[in-house]
């Protein structure tokens, strides 16, 4: 492993999870993180995103692939990973009765060098709460405990399951912040998450996971550059859509009309945008609802799903035609 910024502080290749009952989980992926890059990893619900950092903080022996944390695998050389790192689960389970600071004292006895828990609590905005019993919190602030007692051992490499899920608007912008500063210290974080914007906020990169497989991976930008972009408006009074400067012209790709609301959608937003306005500009009239739309990891992650969802009904239709083709054949032979 190299001692530069470029160091990889988890690699994963060719991983593979199988659960009990033979369902593979986590089917061959592979992925590096570097030190200091928050990793964002996204999915649909079922994905294998918890199934894969689960591998990663060690809790569970891969079924095939590799997979290393600071140079070290997780699951037989936990000693030398669990001290280093920082796990935040979907589901704490901390012991109800006791309060907020009594839970981060406990958690601190079991974790080498920690830090004052009254610091981790101001980090996430519990300083207020010491004195109140887990049971009574809300779940937002059950989250924040959780990424709290995540943060004592003031870890290199920061795993959080779902940070943001419960949190209001202000708990996730908060918990953005956080892990941004963090970041910026130079810890390394992998997330996963639902919320497609935190991924776009807070991510150097990405991997959308589908089916246990990883659909596609990069920056943010990377991942939302194969998609286009929207422009809608609706027409000025008196005109039609063929009063428009040609379309394709302008690098749109396909349009439709709802009523008089246009909507294009083009890899080239500047150059659609600009001869829109122009034109608009010279006949003198406006494009009332102007709404103009760069592509999105929205789009992104719709658009995976749509795919794969497309291929497996292709696949189902198509093992009903062989089983119904078999069936004849079989019918026939009989
Ligand atoms: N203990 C288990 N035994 C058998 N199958 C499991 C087990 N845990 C998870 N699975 C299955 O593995 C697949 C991946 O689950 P996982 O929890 O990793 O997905 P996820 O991407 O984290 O989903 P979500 O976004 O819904 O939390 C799912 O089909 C799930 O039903």
């Amino acid at each position: 492993m190299q001692s530069s910024g470029h160091e990889h502080v988890i690699e994963v290749t060719d991983l593979r999870r199988v659960y009990g009952g033979g369902f593979e989980a986590v089917r061959g992926i592979d992925f590096s993180v570097r030190r200091g890059e928050v990793f964002a990893l996204l999915g649909t619900n079922g994905a294998g995103k918890t199934s894969t950092v689960e591998l990663l903080e060690g809790l569970a022996a891969p079924a095939a692939g590799r997979v290393r944390v600071l140079g070290h695998d997780p699951y037989t050389e936990r000693a030398a990973v669990r001290p280093r790192t920082g796990v935040m689960l979907q589901e704490g389970g901390f012991p109800s009765e006791l309060t907020v600071a009594e839970t981060a004292r406990m958690w601190a006895g079991c974790v080498s060098g920690a830090r004052p828990p009254a610091e981790v609590l101001a980090l996430v905005g519990l300083s207020a709460k010491t004195d109140t019993r887990v049971k009574q919190l809300s779940g937002g602030q059950r989250r924040r405990l959780d990424l709290a007692l995540a943060l004592l051992g003031d870890p290199e490499v920061l795993f959080l399951d779902e940070p943001s899920t419960g949190l209001d608007a202000e708990g996730r912008r908060d918990t953005w912040e956080l892990v941004g500063a963090l970041r910026d210290q130079g810890t390394t974080v992998l997330l996963t998450t639902h919320y497609l914007e935190e991924a776009e906020h807070l991510a150097d990169r990405l991997a959308i996971m589908h089916e246990g497989r990883i659909a596609t991976t990069g920056t943010p930008a990377e991942v939302t550059a194969a998609q286009p972009s929207h422009i809608s408006f609706e027409l000025p009074d008196g005109y039609f859509v063929g009063d428009l400067p040609p379309l394709a012209g302008l690098g749109v790709d396909d349009h439709e009309t709802d009523g008089r609301i246009v909507r294009l959608r083009t890899r080239e937003l500047q150059r659609a945008a600009t001869g829109l306005l122009v034109w608009a500009g010279q006949a003198g009239v406006e494009l009332r609802r102007l709404d103009v739309r760069s592509a999105s990891l929205e789009e992104a992650f719709l658009s995976i799903a749509k795919k794969v969802s497309a291929q497996t009904a292709a696949t189902t239709t198509n093992t009903q035609k062989a089983q119904k083709t078999r069936k004849t054949e079989k019918e026939y032979t009989a």
